[in-house]
């Protein structure tokens, strides 16, 4: 039923079935917010969690990282191929709406990526915290790294081939990019004419494959540009895209070394909050919406997934 109502994105069936969400919300409430902690150190002014400095929470943001993709569950590289929101995927985003809904969370825009599993996220937790109707801007600036040449291969089998350490590198270091994707990939056209970048990306400057520091780099202007002056009006804003495109937001938010970001793993459909002083900077590390054991749990398995198994 839910795989039927899916097809077209904001039918009105999907929305029906968004309603029925609220079944998934046991393991969320407001008390049950996770901080993450990460070997990195933060600068003076937001280390602590005080009372003084907490009135300099002036902005909020929200992101969530897509739930599950299909290609998620058969471990696959995604990157910029179009997967679809696995079942349980679909089910994550609805159980971040029903979290965001139950730390009163409301949003006057939302941001997102070209791609469909974060549009679909994106519209199931509004839908499933009965959000009012907001405007959704879409860009490929958010979408997820370019996964280059190993789009499609599976990444335990390809940890198998070529180590685990490699897999690593390829997956989580600062500044080393994938093997790029050439035009006989079988991926490659299917990417490339996709009809969606038209009107925002010339097809010369597609990416044949993605660092962090290259999407951080395409990622970062239109946060800056776009989404920071939103925050800075005063504007609720939610940010639906991908482990690694919000990995590079949020080491730009909280100053993490290129070193310190290799262990960062964004779990599929948590959200995760900052609250931010008046220059923008985090008062604290991301707090996730979310039971820290089941985060935890999720974080650790994304990590485990360029194990050769
Ligand atoms: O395959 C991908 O596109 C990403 C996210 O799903 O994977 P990874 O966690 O390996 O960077």
């Amino acid at each position: 039923m839910l795989a039927l109502a899916r097809k077209p994105l904001e039918s009105h069936v999907f929305i029906e079935l968004m309603k029925l969400c609220p079944i998934f919300s046991c393991s969320y409430s407001n008390s049950n917010s996770y901080a993450y902690s990460h070997s990195h150190s933060h600068s003076k002014s937001y280390s602590k969690d005080s009372c003084q400095e907490k009135k300099k929470g002036l902005y909020k943001v929200v992101m969530v990282r897509h739930g599950e993709s299909e290609w998620n569950q058969k471990n696959l590289f995604c990157g910029w191929f179009d997967a679809r929101l696995s079942e349980k995927g679909l089910q994550e985003a609805c159980s971040a709406g029903v979290a965001l809904k139950k730390a009163k969370m409301e949003f006057d825009v939302a941001y997102t990526s070209l791609l469909t599993r974060a549009q679909e996220t994106l519209a199931a937790a509004l839908s499933a915290s009965g959000h009012k109707t907001i405007p959704i801007c879409k860009t490929w600036r958010l979408n997820e790294r370019h996964y280059g040449g190993l789009t499609g291969l599976n990444k335990a089998e390809t940890a198998k081939k070529f180590g685990e350490e490699k897999v690593k590198i390829w997956r989580r270091s600062f500044d080393t990019p994938p093997p790029p994707m050439e035009k006989d990939h079988k991926y490659y056209d299917i990417i490339v004419n996709d009809s969606r970048y038209c009107d925002q990306l010339d097809p010369k400057d597609f990416p044949k494959s993605e660092s962090l520091k290259l999407t951080i780099e395409r990622c970062l202007p239109y946060w800056n540009d776009v989404i920071v002056p939103q925050i800075q009006e005063g504007k609720r804003v939610l940010v639906a895209a991908h482990g690694n495109s919000l990995r590079g937001v949020v080491k730009h938010l909280e100053g993490i070394s290129d070193e310190a970001i290799m262990g960062l793993n964004l779990p599929t459909g948590i959200p995760f909050v900052y609250e931010l002083d008046e220059s923008l900077k985090p008062l604290g590390t991301l707090k996730f919406l979310g039971d820290p054991e089941t985060v935890k749990k999720a974080m650790e398995a994304v990590a485990n997934q360029g194990k050769a198994k």
